[in-house]
């Protein structure tokens, strides 16, 4: 679960009940004196589900019984995510406008994310015509016209479906149909994959599409390789945890080499989301999973304190002409903010810096990058953690070369030496 959920605990049915009389009908109380309704009826749950958006966020919307019943929380999780991702990577975005792939009878995304973010706009699209007047209806019930536009996807092999008068998108999400075949679904229902409110009937059409889940999102990773800049973060939902291995193993063979997977757990039920971008503003501190993050981070440890280190990296860093500001120095932390702006620290770069301090030249590089370097102590005295985490522009060889130069040079100040010595 989110910190940020409201949801941080079970919701109080008979307080539900005592406000809403439409969910009272259908709350029983069991022999330990609990509230509790029938999961296996649609009507409860959706009951549920209008009530407590109208409790927690004063949103109205109605859906037909015979489509999916949003799960509030779970979809909740995934808008704060979101909300952390866009905090973490884009410091200066105020206009937030994005894109929701399948937004279903409910709208539930984009009431959801405009409820919790008055910055927010929403492009909300579907494929299936009454869940568009559904939504249509449930903005004009919440009175968000003007912050959410509903559009329908004519063509169910399209995914985006962009306006020219937005020139780039902050975001785009979906939650897509998981299955590809009514089989599969069958299975998934046996293994119990989905949640208990998937009993409020999702249609074919929400449920099942060409490929499944894998086959949806490797087609929005197709488009996006096409539509590149448009949106910032392209990011998708997945409902089965077999996904996440071949659609990262598509982003990379794609050259994209910034993304990210998260997974959201609410109660027994677990999903996942993947991130990605051509942007090259890397996430630092949302909630990731580090088995699938993409290596843009190392560590080494060394056999001094983090002020030891700490003196030691400066000579290195004014050496190699590297802009580094210290932005933490708290509880045996050192933080170190660094922007490159050029390769000063290959052999041939050396050469060539050497001969241009003789003839005073200087020369920005055309690709600069940042990064940051953070001092930890360990649980012993004399030994620390030095990490370098990329963070934004260069490319991967500039900065695993620069990595493997300072390591080797920190190293030796430490006095660990292995194979050749750095020689200026
Ligand atoms: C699992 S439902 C999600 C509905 C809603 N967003 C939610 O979370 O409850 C998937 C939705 O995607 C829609 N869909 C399927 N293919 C689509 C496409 N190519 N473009 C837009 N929507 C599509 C379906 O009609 C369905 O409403």
């Amino acid at each position: 679960m989110h910190p940020r959920s409201v949801f941080n605990k079970e919701p109080d049915f008979n307080r539900l009940a005592e406000k809403y009389e439409s969910f009272n009908k259908f709350v029983k109380v069991g022999n330990n004196k609990r509230a509790y309704i029938d999961f296996k009826d649609p009507e409860a749950v959706k009951q549920l589900t209008v009530c407590l958006l109208k409790d927690q966020f004063d949103i109205d919307i109605d859906f037909p019984l015979d489509s999916l019943c949003p799960a509030v929380p779970n979809r909740l999780n995934y808008i704060l995510w979101l909300q952390d991702l866009i905090d973490d990577t884009l410091t200066d975005a105020k206009d937030i406008i994005g894109i929701d792939i399948g937004v279903g009878a409910s709208c539930i995304y984009p009431l959801l994310g405009c409820a919790t973010d008055l910055n927010w706009r929403f492009l909300g699209t579907d494929i299936d015509l009454r869940s568009i007047d559904y939504a249509i209806e449930n903005v004009k019930r919440n009175h968000l016209e003007d912050r959410i536009t509903i559009k329908h996807t004519a063509d169910p092999s399209k995914i985006f479906l962009l306006e020219d008068t937005v020139p780039v998108y902050t975001f785009s999400m979906c939650n897509p149909p998981f299955y590809s075949s009514q089989e599969e679904l069958d299975e998934g229902l046996d293994n119990k994959e989905l949640e208990p409110s998937a009993v409020c009937n999702g249609s074919n059409g929400e449920m099942i599409t060409e490929g499944g889940e894998y086959g949806f999102i490797s087609r929005m990773i197709e488009e996006s390789l096409i539509l590149q800049k448009r949106v910032i973060w392209y990011t998708s939902m997945m409902g089965l945890k077999r996904t996440i291995r071949p659609l990262v193993r598509l982003l990379k063979e794609s050259g994209i080499s910034n993304y990210v997977v998260t997974n959201f757990t609410q109660g027994n039920t677990t999903r996942w989301a993947i991130a990605w971008s051509f942007y090259d503003n890397r996430p630092t501190h949302i909630k990731m999973l580090e088995s699938w993050l993409p290596k843009y981070s190392f560590e080494v440890e060394l056999p001094q304190n983090t002020d030891v280190v700490h003196s030691f990296l400066k000579p290195i860093l004014d050496d190699l002409d590297i802009g580094h500001v210290v932005s933490g120095d708290e509880d045996g932390e050192i933080i170190l903010d660094c922007t490159v702006d050029k390769n000063t620290w290959s052999r041939a770069a050396r050469r060539q810096r050497k001969r241009q301090k003789l003839e005073q030249e200087e020369e920005k590089s055309e690709n600069p990058f940042q990064f940051k370097l953070e001092l930890s102590s360990s649980q012993s005295p004399s030994l620390s953690y030095l990490q370098i985490i990329w963070l934004k522009g260069g490319d991967r060889p500039m900065f695993e070369g620069f990595w493997s130069h300072l390591k080797k040079r920190i190293e030796e100040n430490c006095g660990i030496y292995r194979g050749s010595t750095f020689s200026k």
